[in-house]
């Protein structure tokens, strides 16, 4: 398989979603051939699922309900989306990816990361992204960004107690230990222009490596 597959993680309102969308145009713009997607999402059926998993009236929903849905839109967005954008050399920008559910469903609703990991690894046949960029940020300020903002649609995780915020970073501290190779670290508490300046330079750097 050729091309990459890069992966964004961090908190609610940590900033992945506008600071790749920057990123992205800027990387087309300079000749790369990116792709730009999202978890849950980025298809049809993916984006279906979304919808169910992530409608503020769903609030009978199951942990491992939860877990297996994150797990199918996952799988469906992999064959259909992002191997055949791999197959055909692009680079491929995902928002979020399996370290989300092993933080969130693994970590946050207790089921157990392994637990979690070994339905994923069913989901993608163990295809995982080559790096990944953490955006690290506490939970209150992200929460704080996303109440400060009036067009951000507020969904069903968004409003779990800040306990399970608290937890879903634990998760991520446990997810990244595990595959520490993997990860980049950016710190997402500062200005927007400083975040993208961070996440550029190391981006820009990891391509070179990589013969880009
Ligand atoms: N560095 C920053 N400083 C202050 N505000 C920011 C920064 N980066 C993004 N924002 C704002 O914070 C809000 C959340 O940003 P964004 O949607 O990009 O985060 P996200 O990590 O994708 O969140 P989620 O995963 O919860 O969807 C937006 O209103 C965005 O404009
Ligand atoms: C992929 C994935 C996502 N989540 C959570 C994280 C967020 O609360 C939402 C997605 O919303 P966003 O605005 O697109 O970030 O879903 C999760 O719990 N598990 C996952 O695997």
């Amino acid at each position: 398989m050729s091309g990459l597959f890069i992966t964004f993680e961090g908190p609610e309102g940590a900033g992945k979603t506008s600071i790749i969308q920057k990123l992205a145009r800027e990387m087309a713009e300079e000749g790369f051939p990116v792709l730009l997607t999202r978890e849950p999402g980025g298809i049809k059926i993916a984006e279906q699922i979304r919808g169910v998993i992530l409608d503020c009236d769903n609030t009978e929903m199951d942990a491992r309900t939860e877990a297996l849905l994150y797990a199918a839109a996952r799988r469906q967005h992999l064959v259909e989306r992002v191997l055949p954008a791999m197959k055909e050399n692009k680079i491929v920008l995902c928002d979020r990816f399996i370290d989300s559910s092993l933080a969130y469903q693994g970590h946050a609703r207790g089921i157990g990361v392994e637990e979690v990991l070994s339905i994923n690894e069913f989901a993608t046949e163990k295809q995982m992204p080559s790096l990944t960029i953490y955006f690290d940020i506490e939970p209150e300020e992200g929460l704080k960004r996303i109440a400060a903002n009036n067009k951000r649609e507020i969904n069903r995780l968004d409003q779990e107690e800040m306990d399970f915020h608290h937890r879903v970073k634990e998760g991520y501290d446990q997810v990244i230990k595990k595959y520490r190779e993997r990860f980049l670290m950016i710190d997402a508490s500062k200005d927007f222009d400083s975040v993208y300046a961070q996440v550029k330079g190391e981006l820009t750097g990891y391509l070179k490596k990589q013969g880009y």
